[in-house]
């Protein structure tokens, strides 16, 4: 239970964080008409069971068994939990993505957690490290879901994206190990636990932004809007973030992103997914 209540938590972290450019936060929807703070707390609220379920899987799967049975065991169960997403948000994507994601660190999670024989409370770095390996070993076949895409009728964003550009989007980064986390997210969090938490977390987003390819952004834009936009905010972290130019130039992204209507879903996971981590780690 204590998994799923971090990770719960972590989501409601994200949503609550103000301004994320182009996002759902408390103040406004950023570049989306059909969703508000509401439906990102009514979708995190029903994700609860599978999140439940994620880390279960992961904590009672046989230790010697390959780990991609524990994938094709979570994957399932993201299917179930795609379903009470759209049946709790009248049929809104908030977390497709967040529901990927969430499986596979629950599982790890608990796969780490039942191969080290450790408690939760005794979750170290080591134990991050092992989860993003242990994630690489789950995902291994993960690159098949790129086969036959062009006899494929309906394409998702991130299907079309591989065709267009042969990004790999949220599985690349899965496969990988989830770099953005592993490189940027956690180091980040590590080395400013003495910064106050609301401008860590703005500065969390941007470090995330500036290092992630972002399928969302170039779903609505394209690859140099999304490059363009992260030497903007490769700019901003070198001026010294939120946390010494205040919050002004996040408010005015907000205002860029809005115009353009892009919006970084994608960045948005990763914040959560730092912030889970980082909550297993004692970084906050
Ligand atoms: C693998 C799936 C997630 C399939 O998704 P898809 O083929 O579309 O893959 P991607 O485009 O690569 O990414 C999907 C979502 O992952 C998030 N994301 C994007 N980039 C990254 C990244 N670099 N690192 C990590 N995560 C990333 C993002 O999700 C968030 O944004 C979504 C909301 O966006 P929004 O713009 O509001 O809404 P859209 O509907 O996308 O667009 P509009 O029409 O409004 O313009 C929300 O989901 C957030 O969580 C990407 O969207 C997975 O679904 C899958 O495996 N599918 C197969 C079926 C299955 O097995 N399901 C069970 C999975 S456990
Ligand atoms: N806060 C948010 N707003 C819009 N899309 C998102 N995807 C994940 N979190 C989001």
């Amino acid at each position: 239970m204590a998994i799923t209540q971090l990770a719960t938590r972590a989501l409601f972290y994200e949503v609550a964080l103000y301004p994320k450019p182009g996002l759902v936060d408390p103040i406004d929807n950023g570049a989306h008409h059909d969703m508000d703070l509401s439906t990102f707390m009514d979708s995190a609220t029903a994700l609860m069971p599978a999140l439940y379920e994620f880390s279960d899987a992961g904590l009672t799967y046989p230790l010697d068994a390959p780990l991609p049975g524990l994938f094709d065991e979570v994957r399932q169960i993201g299917l179930t939990a795609e379903v009470a997403m759209y049946a709790a948000t009248n049929h809104i994507n908030t977390h497709k993505g967040a529901i990927f994601s969430f499986a596979l660190l629950c599982s790890a999670v608990g796969h780490v957690l039942a191969t080290s024989q450790i408690e939760l409370a005794d979750w170290t770095k080591a134990n991050t490290d092992a989860v993003f390996t242990t994630i690489a070993q789950m995902t291994q076949a993960l690159d098949h879901d790129f086969d036959n895409l062009a006899s494929k009728d309906k394409l998702s964003y991130g299907e079309k994206l591989y065709l267009d550009y042969g990004i790999k989007g949220v599985r690349g980064e899965a496969a990988a190990g989830y770099p953005a986390l592993r490189d940027y997210g956690l180091p980040f969090l590590r080395r400013t636990q003495n910064t106050p938490r609301h401008v860590r977390l703005l500065d969390l987003f941007l470090e995330l932004l500036a290092n992630t390819t972002d399928s969302n952004v170039i779903h609505r834009s394209d690859m140099a809007t999304l490059r363009r936009i992260q030497h903007q905010v490769q700019a901003l972290l070198a001026q010294g973030g939120i946390a010494k130019l205040g919050v002004e130039p996040m408010v005015q992204l907000n205002k860029e992103f809005i115009a353009l209507n892009i919006s970084p879903g994608g960045t948005a996971d990763l914040l959560a997914a730092s912030v889970f981590l980082g909550f297993l780690e004692k970084l906050f």
